[in-house]
């Protein structure tokens, strides 16, 4: 679990995050949504401690980062995964090689025990066959399965993911969904997902921050979401009229 509490941050007297009281749950998807330029970014890391905010704390499974030392403040970050938008793997290592980098980094594993994590992970995201395979030689959906693996190959108890859709189909952009809900049920990870992708906040948004302006605007559900009249999140998410008419026929339905 991750608790924000009154989060602050300043860049050149400009306030871009200005007091987010929040908390992501252990073993849910939690996303965070807004317009660009809201501050989803800047938030996202404040809770990967690459930015360090002015004021407001934030505790990890009870233990505020601000209050540790920098040797358990690193220790915390390793049990931190990432996914970056556009997967960010290294071009001349193979998908195995791109897999093992954090485990060779930040362990002392044999060869042989890292190799039987990188084998577990792969087939966990589905991809038995790809090893040895670099990353131009594959689509852009198992680069993100591979992305996804690297991840949690460190065995995570959060997990951040920058808009892990962009660039895919509608199709694959749901499978992937799928499975970063699946490995946080099935791992109990915080998952912690900045999105634009509506598809995303119906389908796995089982907590929803709306940043608005750097303020929370609003958090629910994403049943609540179509329930709300907030007017901030009912103009974003229903800026599609396809959305709005799913809504229109949801309220209609319980009617
Ligand atoms: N290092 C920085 N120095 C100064 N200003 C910054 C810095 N990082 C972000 N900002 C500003 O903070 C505001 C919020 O940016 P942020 O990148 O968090 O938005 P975002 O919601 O993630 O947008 P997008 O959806 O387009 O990625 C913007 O006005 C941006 O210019």
């Amino acid at each position: 679990m991750i608790e924000v509490d009154n989060l602050k941050k300043s860049f050149s007297g400009v306030e871009v995050l200005k007091g987010i009281t929040t908390c992501f749950d252990k073993g849910k998807t939690n996303l965070i949504i807004g317009q660009s330029g809201s501050g989803k970014t800047v938030f996202m890391k404040c809770l990967l401690g690459l930015i360090t905010p002015n004021e407001g704390t934030i505790c990890y499974n009870g233990k505020v980062y601000s209050e540790l030392s920098p040797a358990e403040q690193r220790d915390l970050r390793q049990e931190m995964g990432m996914v970056f938008q556009g997967s960010a793997l290294f071009d001349s290592m193979t998908v195995a090689q791109n897999v093992m980098f954090p485990l060779d980094m930040f362990t002392k594993q044999s060869q042989s025990e890292m190799m039987d994590r990188v084998d577990f992970v792969l087939e966990r995201v589905n991809l038995i066959d790809a090893h040895n395979k670099y990353p131009a030689e594959i689509s852009g959906g198992m680069q993100k399965r591979v992305a996804i693996a690297r991840a949690i190959v460190m065995n995570p108890k959060y997990l951040f993911c920058d808009e892990p859709n962009s660039g895919l189909d509608p199709k694959t952009a749901i499978l992937i969904d799928n499975l970063i809900q699946e490995i946080t049920r099935e791992y109990d990870i915080t998952t912690v997902i900045n999105t634009h992708d509506m598809n995303s906040v119906m389908e796995i948004g089982e907590k929803i921050v709306f940043l608005k302006d750097g303020y929370k605007a609003w958090e629910g559900t994403n049943k609540d979401i179509f329930k709300t009249d907030n007017e901030a999140v009912t103009n974003f998410v229903y800026s599609s009229e396809l959305f709005k008419k799913v809504r229109q026929m949801y309220l209609e339905e319980r009617n």
